[in-house]
């Protein structure tokens, strides 16, 4: 469920015409839903009831600040995988004892600067960075907070390009490493272990690998506590999928009661760090078809969106359902394939979509949220696309469109 839905035939955000949206800051652009998110992220959040928790919002996702501001403003956390990511929680005024610091390779001024503002937790995938932490906190005079992120060898049955929990994968500490890390960080005088965690990659439309990482993840809790070693968290990670075209994932409140079921009275925090789940179907992308082209072979609908803005059907084939802003019956139904204009044989948004079209209508690409802008690049000088967050009948912008000079910002001619 969202609030992106027909009146009178005509695409609303909310209590907004899309229509009136693009008069006003053009397009390709982007358009979230404040009501979607906030229910998305307390659907995990309730879901919790008494149980201690912390949802960490995956901030790769959707790092607009005006997006994570309102994050949190409701209490959430975020999961940071950057710099860049750390930086923009903070100008978003999240809480930086609520941030977790995920990724394989953590450079040493991102580490001193997690160190220094006191996040949560670095949850640590490769045994060089217990020892870079180690030493870079007692230079600092901080005890690290640290969890190793554990790589529980699970097939996550999703695209193999985001799949992350499988051994073959570069992601987190081997699983039969994983004692002795633990032992060795033990050791170490800068350091304070709290916990666990895994991730085991996204989009899962099934409970089933959850689980059966988590049974890993248990299975090495109990060696752990054997050999002296007691957590406080297990980090789930995030990974719950949504629905694009017909898929079926559980509900977040079906997922955490099957880990709350499965955890019975063991009362370790649980962290999660969903991402598209929680912004996925609160945006869409919106663009407009320049030309209609047919051939002898194809209709090609030529629209100002391309795989600069929207990456994710040229990189993973993945499908994203288009809609007209505007339903109309004055065009004939035909089928077409959706392109920018980048010059890419891969710069598709959609392939083979029944639509009644005429050059210069509106099309709405659902299920942007996630993964959409944070994905965007300037690929063909294209500036990136404006961003606009509607709240009932209000409409703000939350990110300017870029300005062409702004492309070469930073550019410098020789002397
Ligand atoms: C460590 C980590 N946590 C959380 C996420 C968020 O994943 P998703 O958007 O599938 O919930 C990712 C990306 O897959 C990740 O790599
Ligand atoms: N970017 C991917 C998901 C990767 C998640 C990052 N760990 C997508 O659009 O589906």
């Amino acid at each position: 469920m969202d609030y992106f839905n027909y009146r009178n035939d005509e695409l609303f955000a909310e209590d907004v015409p899309v229509e009136q949206i693009v008069k006003q800051y053009g397009t390709p652009c982007y358009v979230y839903s404040r009501a979607t998110l906030e229910r998305h992220w307390r659907a995990f959040d309730s879901a919790f009831g008494a149980h201690p928790h912390l949802i960490c919002y995956a901030v790769k996702a959707n790092s607009n600040i005006a997006l994570l501001n309102l994050l949190a403003r409701l209490g959430s956390g975020f999961d940071i995988v950057s710099l860049g990511e750390l930086e923009r929680v903070i100008a978003a005024s999240g809480a930086p004892d609520k941030i977790v610091f995920s990724g394989v390779g953590k450079r040493e001024d991102e580490i001193i600067a997690a160190l220094k503002i006191g996040i949560r937790c670095f949850n640590i995938e490769v045994g060089g960075e217990l020892d870079r932490i180690n030493r870079l906190a007692g230079q600092l005079g901080v005890i690290a907070p640290v969890s190793f992120r554990v790589n529980p060898d699970v097939d996550a049955n999703t695209h193999p390009y985001i799949s992350t929990g499988l051994k073959e994968n570069k992601f987190g500490i081997a699983f039969e490493q994983a004692l002795s890390e633990y032992q060795r960080a033990a050791r170490m005088p800068n350091i304070k272990i709290i916990g666990i965690d895994c991730h085991i990659g996204s989009q899962l439309t099934e409970t089933r690998p959850f689980l059966d990482a988590l049974e890993r993840i248990l299975a090495l809790v109990a060696d752990l506590k054997a050999a002296g070693i007691v957590l406080h968290h297990l980090d789930l990670g995030g990974g719950l999928g949504i629905r694009y075209k017909d898929e079926q994932p559980p509900e977040p409140a079906d997922y955490i009661r099957a880990v709350l079921d499965r955890l019975g009275e063991a009362d370790f925090e649980i962290l999660l760090e969903p991402g598209r789940a929680i912004v996925g179907n609160a945006g869409i992308l919106v663009t407009r078809v320049e030309y209609l082209k047919a051939t002898d072979h194809k209709n090609f609908a030529i629209v100002d969106a391309a795989m600069n803005d929207l990456v994710r059907p040229s990189l993973y084939s993945a499908w994203q359902n288009i809609i007209p802003v505007r339903m109309q019956n004055q065009a004939a139904e035909q089928t077409w394939d959706i392109v920018g204009p980048v010059c890419e044989t891969g710069d598709f948004l959609g392939k083979g979509r029944t639509l009644r079209l005429n050059a210069n209508d509106l099309l709405a690409v659902r299920s942007s949220g996630a993964y959409g802008f944070s994905m965007s690049s300037n690929y063909n000088s294209r500036p990136r696309a404006a961003e606009v967050l509607v709240d009932g009948g209000d409409t703000h912008l939350i990110r300017a469109r870029e300005s062409i000079e702004q492309l070469w910002a930073g550019e410098r001619l020789l002397p």
